[in-house]
């Protein structure tokens, strides 16, 4: 099986402190894998070294060639980045941000081609964020907002996206809606690779990888329930994975009781 990105050995330092300690990790191409765990496990730091936007040691093969050896523009067209609480740009009409997405298939300083202006279009459609397009990103809501992010992403056309909690402000018919849209970017042969707090909605990912403390617990499909053990034992048994029908729902957990003195 191909691999879209392939991390070997991978250690991050934050402030003067390891924060990532030799991660492996295989994503196969056209594929979507999930990225889970608590609160400050590495999930965002990995995403960004993957993505080669933070210092790392250890390797990181895109498509299997080595990150540094893509050229800047060559690897911003196959692989595509979508951060957690971006900021800036607020004077940007929503066209133009999702516009950004467009950068690395235009020449210098060249106008937007047709091929651009339709790739725009499709992903505000797509993204429902269409009918806003003339107004300022910093006049929207949180989760309108999101959209419009969500739309630059999918104006790259990469054939690798990498999405931090994309779900982030979303209401729960945009969330389906965003099921939908990785569903059919998978079926076209993309690669996705999504970091999740919502872990019913990884679970419907192909693959999970399972984080705690800066380390990598677990990579396995999303319907085994070796990976689901993984995933509620990193969140304390806090949540547990259920069947319902033919698909898994997450459910929190009380606290274990604490006995009397
Ligand atoms: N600039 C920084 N300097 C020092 N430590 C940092 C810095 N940025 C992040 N960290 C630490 O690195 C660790 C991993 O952070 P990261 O954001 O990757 O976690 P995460 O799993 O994405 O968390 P969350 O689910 O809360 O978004 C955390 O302990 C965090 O406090």
């Amino acid at each position: 099986m191909t691999q879209a990105l392939q991390a070997t050995g991978i250690g991050v330092a934050l402030g003067g402190v390891m924060v990532l300690h030799g991660i492996d990790v295989n994503l196969a191409a056209g594929q979507w894998t999930s990225i889970v765990g608590p609160n400050g496990a590495g999930k965002s730091t990995l995403l960004k070294a993957l993505a080669g936007l933070l210092p790392h040691t250890g390797d990181v093969h895109l498509m299997d060639r080595p990150l540094g050896q893509w050229r800047g523009r060559e690897r911003a067209r196959c692989l595509a980045w979508l951060g957690q609480g971006e900021a800036g740009a607020d004077d940007l009409s929503v066209w133009d941000v999702a516009m950004l997405g467009r950068l690395p298939h235009q020449a210098w300083l060249a106008a937007p081609s047709g091929a651009d202006r339709v790739a725009v279009e499709q992903a505000l459609r797509a993204t429902q964020a269409w009918d806003w397009r003339e107004r300022p990103l910093g006049a929207l809501s949180g989760g309108e907002r999101q959209r419009v992010l969500l739309a630059r992403l999918l104006a790259v056309q990469a054939d690798v996206m990498l999405m931090d909690e994309p779900l982030a402000n979303l209401d729960p018919p945009h969330q389906a809606d965003w099921l939908l849209l990785v569903r059919e970017l998978v079926a076209q042969g993309r690669t996705v690779v999504s970091v999740l707090h919502e872990i019913g909605m990884a679970l419907h990912a192909d693959q999970m990888v399972v984080m705690a403390q800066g380390r990598v617990c677990h990579q396995g499909a999303c319907d085994d329930v070796l990976t689901h053990r993984a995933v509620e034992q990193v969140f304390d048994h806090r949540v547990a994975i259920h069947p319902l029908g033919d698909e898994w729902v997450a459910l929190p957990c009380a606290p274990p009781a604490v006995a009397p003195p």
